[in-house]
């Protein structure tokens, strides 16, 4: 499992410590944390906090192959079971603000077209569907073990939508802390 990761990324030997957002709290600013813990859809925050900056969704990676140890964990996947990924930057005006990995168990994807997304939204179709649930947020102060960036936080939860359960994380990089003027954590 480890192993695979490794292969993957040698970073992932690190391993990240996730916290319930809560937990958090006493070191969040009130302005983090309004991003951090919110649980409706990220997308549709940053649009907004975007103003006239162009959103776009930039694929980083798609495709399957070994979770971190830690993803599978959260998502009570067995050891060396394959996982859809999808590695993405959320970007405005084409500078990334937000990375996010979302993970998924092969096993669960059946009949869910997650693979023709390309680089519109996960979140917009997310939230589309009925009956979604999110499990609480995580969150953790490591960087993300794929993208070259520091982050200022990065959170995690577990979506659920029928058969299917996606753990999605998300960090917050400097680029959009230095655009909206939030402070340092
Ligand atoms: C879960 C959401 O979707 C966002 C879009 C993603 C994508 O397109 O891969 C990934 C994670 C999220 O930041 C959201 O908008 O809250």
């Amino acid at each position: 499992m480890i192993d695979n990761a490794r292969r993957d990324n040698p970073a992932s030997g690190l391993p990240v410590r996730w916290r319930p957002v809560a937990a958090a709290r006493p070191r969040m600013s009130p302005r983090w944390w309004r991003w951090v813990a919110s649980t409706d859809s990220l997308t549709a925050r940053l649009i907004a906090a975007g103003g006239k900056r162009q959103f776009s969704v930039r694929l980083l990676r798609q495709g399957t192959g070994y979770p971190f140890a830690d993803e599978a964990r959260a998502l009570g996947m067995a050891p060396g079971r394959l996982a859809w990924r999808r590695e993405v930057a959320l970007c405005l005006d084409g500078v990334p603000w937000v990375v996010a990995r979302s993970v998924a168990p092969l096993t669960a994807l059946r009949g869910q077209r997650l693979y023709a997304l390309g680089e519109r939204s996960l979140g917009s179709w997310l939230f589309a569907q009925p009956g979604l649930v999110r499990r609480p947020l995580e969150v953790t102060r490591a960087p993300p073990r794929f993208f070259a960036a520091p982050s200022l936080w990065g959170r995690r939860s577990v979506f659920r939508h029928r058969r299917l359960a996606l753990l999605v994380q998300e960090y917050f990089l400097p680029a959009m802390a230095e655009a909206l003027a939030l402070p340092p954590t």
